[in-house]
C-alpha cells in the first residue's frame, strides 16, 4: 500500500470546459471553497483551503486518479467506467474509490438507428457498424447480447456517422435527445445511465488531506439535500391540518405557530423533499391554506 505523502494539498480535477465545468465548480464553491480562476490556467489555488483545481479533458480524469496523480475527480459514470473497461483490458491499474454520486451530469448511453432503418431488436446489429466514442462500454453491452458488430470510433459528431457513410448506426450520449431528433435518429437501447460522481484515488491520503475530505463529504451532501428541498410556509385552518399533511408526503413533521389575528388559522412551516406542484397549492388554497410561500434552502445540516 502507498500512503501519499506528496503534498499536503488536496488535488481535485475537474473538466476545465464542458457540460461538467460550471456545476462543479459550482458544487465546490457552494462548499465553502475559494478559486480564483483564470480561463488559461490548469491549475487554480483555492485562497481559504489547501486544495488546488486542476482544469483537464473529462476523459483524462479516470486515469489522473487511478494512477494515484490526483486525489479527487469530478467526472461523468460514462467516461469513468469506458476508462475502467479499457484499462482491465489493457492491464493498467484501474482502482479507484467512489465517493458520492453528483446530482448532476444525468444522461444515458444509447444505440440509435436512422429514422427509415426498420429496427426490431439489437440483434438486427449483427455485422454492422457502430460509431461511437465508447468503443468498451460499447462492446460489453453487445457482447452481453450475443451481438457481434464492430465500432467507428470517433471522438466527437458521432450523430452525423450515418448520414456520412460511416457506420449503421450510433451509440451516444442523449439528454433531451435534440441532437438524435436533429440527426434524423431514432433512441432504441438504453445501455448506460450516467450521471457525475466525485471519486478518489485509491491509496490512502495524508492524514492533511483526509481531513479536508472528511468535512467536504457531508458539505456535499448538505449541498444537494438542500437542492432538492423547498421550505414551505402557510397558513392553514386548524380543522385542516391532517389535510394538508396528507398533500403534503414528502414533507417533515411541520412546525406549527399560532398567529396573533387569530385562533382557527395556525402558521404552518416544514421542509419538503419534493417538488410543491402548482396543482397541489390550488389544492392547498381549496381546503383553506392562504399565504403559499415555496421558498429555495440554500444549505442543510442535520
Ligand atoms: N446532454 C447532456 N446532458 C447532461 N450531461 C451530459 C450531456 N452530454 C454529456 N453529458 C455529461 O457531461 C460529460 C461531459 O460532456 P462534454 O460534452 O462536455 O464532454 P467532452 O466534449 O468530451 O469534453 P472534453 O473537452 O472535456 O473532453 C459527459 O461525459 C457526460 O457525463
Ligand atoms: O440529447 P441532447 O440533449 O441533445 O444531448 C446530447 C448531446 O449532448 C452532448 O453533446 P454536447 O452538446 O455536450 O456537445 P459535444 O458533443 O460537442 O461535446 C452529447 O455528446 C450529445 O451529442
Ligand atoms: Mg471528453
Amino acid at each position: 500500500m502507498v500512503v501519499d505523502k506528496s503534498s499536503s494539498r488536496l488535488t481535485i480535477a475537474i473538466q476545465k470546459s464542458g457540460r461538467l465545468s460550471k456545476e462543479s465548480i459550482g458544487l465546490l464553491q457552494a462548499c465553502g471553497f475559494k478559486f480564483s480562476l483564470h480561463e488559461a490556467r490548469l491549475l487554480a489555488h483555492s485562497s481559504n483551503q489547501p486544495v488546488d483545481l486542476l482544469r483537464v479533458r473529462d476523459d483524462d480524469i479516470p486515469g489522473l486518479i487511478m494512477d494515484g496523480v490526483v486525489d479527487l475527480g469530478l467526472v461523468g459514470e460514462n467516461v469513468l467506467e469506458e476508462a475502467r473497461l479499457e484499462r482491465v483490458a489493457t492491464n493498467l491499474p484501474s482502482e479507484f474509490e467512489r465517493l458520492r454520486a453528483l446530482d448532476f451530469g444525468q444522461c444515458r448511453l444509447s444505440i440509435a438507428v436512422p429514422k427509415e432503418d426498420d429496427y426490431n431488436g439489437i440483434a438486427d446489429l449483427n455485422s454492422k457498424r457502430i460509431a461511437t466514442t465508447y468503443p468498451y462500454l460499447l462492446q460489453s453491452y453487445l457482447q452481453r447480447q450475443g451481438v457481434k458488430a464492430s465500432n467507428a470510433v470517433l471522438t466527437g459528431s458521432v450523430e452525423v456517422a450515418p448520414r456520412a457513410g460511416l457506420a449503421d448506426a450510433v451509440c451516444d450520449l442523449v439528454s433531451t435527445g435534440a441532437t438524435l431528433e436533429a440527426n434524423g435518429l431514432v433512441e432504441k437501447d438504453i445501455i448506460f445511465r450516467s450521471q457525475a460522481q466525485l471519486i478518489q484515488r485509491p491509496e490512502p491520503l495524508s492524514a492533511v488531506k483526509q481531513a479536508i475530505v472528511d468535512q467536504l463529504l457531508p458539505r456535499i451532501d448538505g449541498v444537494q439535500m438542500a437542492r432538492e428541498s423547498k421550505y414551505i410556509m402557510l397558513h392553514a385552518p386548524v380543522s385542516a391540518l391532517d389535510k394538508v399533511a396528507d398533500l403534503l408526503p414528502g414533507a417533515e413533521r411541520p412546525t406549527i405557530l399560532p398567529l396573533s389575528h387569530t385562533d382557527k388559522l395556525v402558521a404552518v412551516h416544514m421542509v419538503s423533499t419534493e417538488t410543491l406542484f402548482w396543482e397541489t397549492m390550488e389544492e392547498l388554497k381549496a381546503i383553506g391554506c392562504s399565504s403559499i410561500l415555496v421558498l429555495p434552502i440554500e444549505k442543510m445540516m442535520g
